[in-house]
């Protein structure tokens, strides 16, 4: 798939000051594994130490070839899963860089057994998932889809909208405040609406600096909740931790966003709360098999659905490409990584 919006930024990295390790007469191998058709913005940072390859993967078995030559991975998210058995035809590996912030489809532990470090790209898009999932929840809530719709079909329909809550005074609970949960409780704040927040991670304090309340778990998340959004990494502890015992706890005409990782909530379960009435809607932006195989989510009157594209605008687009080969090429000089998710990458980094 070719970005929309792509082309080469005004504001690429000089070339590698002249200190820098000599480029190798055989240059190292980095295999893009998956979605880029064009290498415009890797090329200029790579070029000089590196011949790019474009593997166009759609599945696991079309890497079987090209992975034992490779001397880095650039990752994105159209290969299902790299697992075990594409990590063991890498021969002489000196990182993976998923370009990206979840890395829930590389088995890094496997990763790290074999020596083989992982990176991530953190920062690039925080803003406009947050904005992504505050679009969600008004377009759930003041009913957007429908109102639009009958407007198509030749209506003027004001009785659509007859029954929509205000918004200000409202709770939305947050499942997860990092990057993304902050940016999108800032933003929540901004509409009137009091925010807590579930994360067993963060340090004590955080929430008077940001002005929102925490809840001890989640069940007193969802029960504390008329609106919940999902924005916590997808491992084993967070698979299915929006289930129907939890779904049952929010305030009923609730409204639950998912702009993390579909497998984080059960499908099931979602769709039994929204057809019993006790959910009044869902945005989601991720689902639990991608691209979307269920035909009762596709045409519910209640959901908005957008196709896992959250993260995506041209900056962010380019940011994370340009952060991903940068990234590479500190892997493949020998130089500390700017975001190890392994200990094989954390050891690159001085102490
Ligand atoms: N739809 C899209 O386009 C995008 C989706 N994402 C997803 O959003 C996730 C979050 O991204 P960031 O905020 O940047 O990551 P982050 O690492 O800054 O924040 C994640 C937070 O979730 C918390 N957390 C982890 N397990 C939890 C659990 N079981 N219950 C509650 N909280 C838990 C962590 O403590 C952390 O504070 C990513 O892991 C990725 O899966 C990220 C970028 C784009
Ligand atoms: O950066 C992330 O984690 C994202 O979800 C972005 O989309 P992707 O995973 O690349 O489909």
């Amino acid at each position: 798939m070719t970005d929309p919006g792509g082309g080469i930024p005004d504001d690429l990295p000089d070339l590698p000051p002249s200190d820098e390790p000599t480029p190798m007469a055989e240059p190292f191998h980095v295999i893009v594994t998956d979605f880029l058709t064009e290498a415009d913005v890797e090329r200029p940072i790579l070029g000089d130490i590196a011949r790019i390859h474009l593997a166009g993967a759609v599945s696991e078995d079309d890497l079987a070839g090209p992975l034992p030559t490779a001397d880095a991975l650039i990752v994105y998210h159209d290969v299902p899963m790299l697992t075990e058995a594409s990590l063991s035809r890498l021969k002489h590996c000196k990182g993976i860089v998923r370009a990206g912030v979840g890395y829930n489809n590389i088995d890094v532990d496997e990763a790290q057994r074999r020596g083989i470090p992982v990176c991530n790209v953190p920062d690039y898009g925080a803003e406009e998932v947050a904005d992504h999932a505050i679009m969600m929840l008004l377009a759930v809530i003041r009913r957007l889809l429908p109102s639009h719709e009958a407007i198509r079909k030749g209506g003027w329909d004001v009785p659509v909208v007859y029954g929509v809550p205000r918004l200000r005074g409202r709770t939305l609970g947050l499942v997860g405040c990092g990057r993304i949960g902050s940016a999108t409780a800032l933003r929540a704040k901004a509409f009137g609406l009091d925010v807590v927040f579930y994360d067993p991670h963060v340090a004590p304090g955080f929430e008077k600096a940001l002005g929102v309340r925490r809840a001890s778990t989640p069940e007193a998340l969802f029960e504390q909740s008329d609106y919940v959004s999902v924005h916590c990494y997808l491992d084993e502890a967070s698979h299915h931790l929006v289930n129907a015992d939890r779904l049952a706890r929010m305030r009923s005409g609730g409204v639950l966003i998912n702009t993390a990782r579909g497998p984080i909530v059960d499908q099931e379960a979602l769709i039994e709360a929204l057809d019993s009435g006790h959910l009044a809607g869902a945005g989601l932006d991720v689902v639990e098999r991608e691209p979307l195989d269920d035909d009762r989510l596709r045409s519910h009157p209640r959901v908005v659905l957008t196709p896992h594209v959250a993260f995506y605008s041209v900056e962010g687009f380019l940011e994370m490409r340009r952060k991903s080969a940068e990234e590479v090429r500190r892997l493949l000089l020998g130089q500390p990584p700017r975001c190890p998710v392994n200990e094989a990458a954390r050891r690159l980094c001085p102490a």
